[in-house]
């Protein structure tokens, strides 16, 4: 079992546009326990069929959906239940690269996954993101890969896929491939996270910011190379320094994230409270995991949160061996 874990953008700048349209990013990444969970198991070939290749008709990988939002996949349609959810479709890429290199076993088994679909879909966090990163990771262990082949494949997969590869504090630049390691972040760090139950799509919210003439110029941000002892004064530094340049155009297209923002304002404890990614998702930042249960706690008891999803908790740290260290 891999777990999958949500993205929270601690900011997100967006600095430039390359000639294919997309958009150079600065962006402080963090990872929390809420997750969904990728198992993977593998069924020996059918004996009569012989080795198994790729692109023969009978697909090698099958994918069971389950969870919370699992149904909200299968909703979308078909092709996202099946062959466009990006756990599939990292599989098949990390095959054909694998067969490339002549690291594919010879004779496949069939693989097959059940994702346990727990954060929202569509909502900056990068969950489908972070499910290909598992598939890539239980798949090269499943494969005895060199770890070097899944670092090759994640930008395939998406702009967020590498950085949900290595599921670790991080800074991302260009497009989202460029990482380096985050400073150091206080230890014990609460998060509260609430999405309102509108799926955003990410294309439409930069469309949106670059139709509005992009984001305002800014001198390049200098990150602490000492990081922040503390959440306050990491809560300080953010809200000083930095801004998610997605949240205007997000709340233009969804004005109920601007709701789920000053209700978490509102809440005790809450040291700093912003929107993730392209949204709709907005994060909390607490002192600790157990003040995040308590203003979730108070969340609860507000009428317009009724048909909200939220989750609180702390922040993961997952050892992984995905090659280079960023
Ligand atoms: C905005 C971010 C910030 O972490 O997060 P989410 O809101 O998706 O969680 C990411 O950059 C999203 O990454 P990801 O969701 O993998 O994006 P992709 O599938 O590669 O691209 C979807 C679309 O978003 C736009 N896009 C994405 C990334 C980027 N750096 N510039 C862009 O302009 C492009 O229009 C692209 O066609
Ligand atoms: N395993 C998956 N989980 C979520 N979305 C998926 C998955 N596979 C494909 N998708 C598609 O990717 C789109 C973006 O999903 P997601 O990664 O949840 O967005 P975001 O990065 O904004 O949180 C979805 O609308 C869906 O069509």
């Amino acid at each position: 079992m891999e777990r999958a874990c949500a993205k929270i953008n601690l900011y997100l700048h967006v600095t430039g546009r390359r000639a294919d349209g997309y958009h150079l990013l600065d962006s402080l990444a963090v990872f929390t326990d809420a997750c969904d969970r990728l198992f993977l198991e593998t069924l020996p070939p059918p004996e009569a069929s012989g080795p198994r290749n790729i692109s023969s008709d009978q697909p090698p990988f099958t994918l069971h959906l389950g969870g919370q939002f699992g149904r909200k996949l299968l909703n979308e349609g078909k092709a996202v239940a099946g062959n466009d959810n990006l756990v599939l479709k990292a599989a098949r890429f990390l095959a054909e690269a694998a067969g490339q290199t002549g690291e594919l076993p010879d004779n496949l088994a069939l693989i097959a996954f059940r994702l346990e679909k727990d954060l929202p879909v569509a909502s900056g966090i990068g969950g489908g993101s972070a499910d290909a990163a598992a598939a890539l990771r239980l798949l090269t262990a499943c494969w005895d890969l060199k770890p070097e082949l899944q670092v090759q494949v994640a930008p395939l997969l998406g702009a967020d896929v590498p950085v949900c590869l290595l599921q670790r504090p991080t800074r991302m630049e260009g497009i989202g491939e460029q990482l380096s390691a985050a400073p150091a972040l206080p230890p014990a760090m609460g998060m509260l996270l609430v999405n309102p139950g509108v799926a955003v799509a990410t294309p439409a919210i930069f469309k949106a910011l670059a139709a509005g003439g992009g984001p305002a110029a800014r001198a390049p941000l200098v990150l602490p190379s000492q990081g922040w002892q503390s959440v306050e004064g990491l809560a300080g530094w953010l809200q000083t320094h930095t801004t998610n340049d997605l949240e205007g155009p997000a709340i233009a297209q969804a004005p109920v994230i601007q709701d789920v923002l000053t209700i978490l304002r509102q809440l005790p404890e809450i040291r700093l409270a912003r929107m993730s990614g392209s949204g709709a998702t907005c994060f909390a930042l607490l002192e600790s995991p157990q003040a995040a249960q308590r203003a979730r706690t108070a969340l609860a008891s507000h009428p317009q949160a009724a048909s909200w999803w939220h989750w609180a908790g702390g922040m993961t740290s997952l050892p992984h061996k995905t090659g280079p260290q960023a």
